[in-house]
């Protein structure tokens, strides 16, 4: 039976624009996704028994506790992309995935989703199925609104629920500092505190800055550190206020700009270059309130067969 092995990155919303909840319970974005080199990987074999089983590891440092947050079975959103792809075509095989987690579990860095994404392509791999990307990518936003993101990685733009990918202009490598937290948040929950928020105010159809893309298109790191902005910021801190020292830190320490990575608690701080991202996880790691502190670089492709 085939094996393969799928390696996927984690996300940051450099810019998330959030409007008025929809009807259907979502929220209209208007987003700009990195994609940034802290990776799961999944291995996918084939079976003829027709199950699709998941186990989950960790063999990197501190990332143990992470595995064993993942759920089994079928609330495990790989094993709902491997079902899903196989109602889709009608395939009778199984498939058996081990997933090596190293994305913080419910870190707003879509560790399920990044996933999804990868069995996508592992399942289309094994099972010989032929499909393309774009040919997926239904499928995966189907399963979540940042599945399909993944597919494809690099910079781009997320519209409609944020399933809606196209590709952003970019130049430069951006050094980041991840600071993530060992109690995770339900991103439902903070849209729902988004709402509870913003009852009384009337928001504006998101847009995604200009500014935000000028500094990408001209790979200005200074620049794109001013633009960055998250509008769970405030519903993130309401529900986890500590959050707020910790960005104090590292703008402190000299990050050209700091954010709740899309509905947290991780925070991620963009530095000038590879030392001052050493100063800054260095100051992070010493107030003793983060789980992990992890060095990071981005833009980085999406779903890669290893
Ligand atoms: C906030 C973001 C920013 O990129 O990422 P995370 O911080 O979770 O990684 C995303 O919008 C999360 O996307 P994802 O995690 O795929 O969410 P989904 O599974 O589609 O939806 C989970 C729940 O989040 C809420 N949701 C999600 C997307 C959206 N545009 N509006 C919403 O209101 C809904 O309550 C939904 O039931
Ligand atoms: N393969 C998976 N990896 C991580 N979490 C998963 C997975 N499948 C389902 N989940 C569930 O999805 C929730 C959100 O996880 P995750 O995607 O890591 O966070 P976020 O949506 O904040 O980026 C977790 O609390 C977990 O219960």
């Amino acid at each position: 039976m085939r094996t393969v092995s799928v390696r996927v990155p984690a996300k940051i919303n450099l810019a998330l624009g959030v409007g008025g909840v929809r009807e259907d319970g979502f929220h209209p974005l208007a987003t700009v996704y990195q994609a940034v080199d802290l990776y799961d990987e999944v291995r996918a074999t084939a079976n003829d028994t027709g199950e699709v089983t998941v186990e989950t590891t960790s063999d990197v440092p501190g990332a143990e506790t992470e595995a064993s947050l993942v759920p089994r079975g079928r609330d495990n959103l790989a094993v709902r992309a491997a079902l899903a792809l196989r109602e889709q075509t009608g395939v009778e095989a199984g498939v058996d995935l081990v997933i090596r987690k190293a994305i913080p579990v419910a870190g707003g860095m879509a560790g399920g989703s990044a996933d999804a994404a990868a069995t996508l392509v592992a399942c289309n791999d094994v099972w010989g199925l032929g499909w393309s990307r774009h040919e997926l990518e239904p499928v995966a936003a189907g399963l979540g609104s940042d599945v399909p993101f993944l597919l494809h990685g690099g910079n781009a733009i997320g519209g409609g629920r944020g399933e809606l990918v196209s590709p952003v202009l970019a130049r430069g490598s951006y050094h980041w500092v991840v600071a993530v937290s060992g109690i995770g948040l339900s991103t439902a929950s903070v849209y729902a505190e988004f709402d509870r928020l913003n009852a009384d105010r009337e928001l504006a159809t998101p847009e995604v800055p200009d500014a935000l893309l000028a500094a990408l298109r001209s790979g200005d790191a200074v620049a794109l550190g001013a633009a960055l902005s998250n509008d769970l910021t405030e519903a993130a801190l309401s529900l986890r206020p500590d959050l707020a020292q910790t960005l104090e830190v590292g703008v402190e320490a000299g990050a050209l700009g700091a954010l709740v990575s899309g509905s947290g608690p991780t925070c991620v701080f963009l530095a000038a270059d590879e030392q001052q991202s050493l100063d800054i996880a260095i100051a992070l790691a010493g107030t003793g309130r983060c789980a992990d502190v992890v060095q990071s670089i981005g833009p980085v492709p999406g779903v890669r067969v290893v």
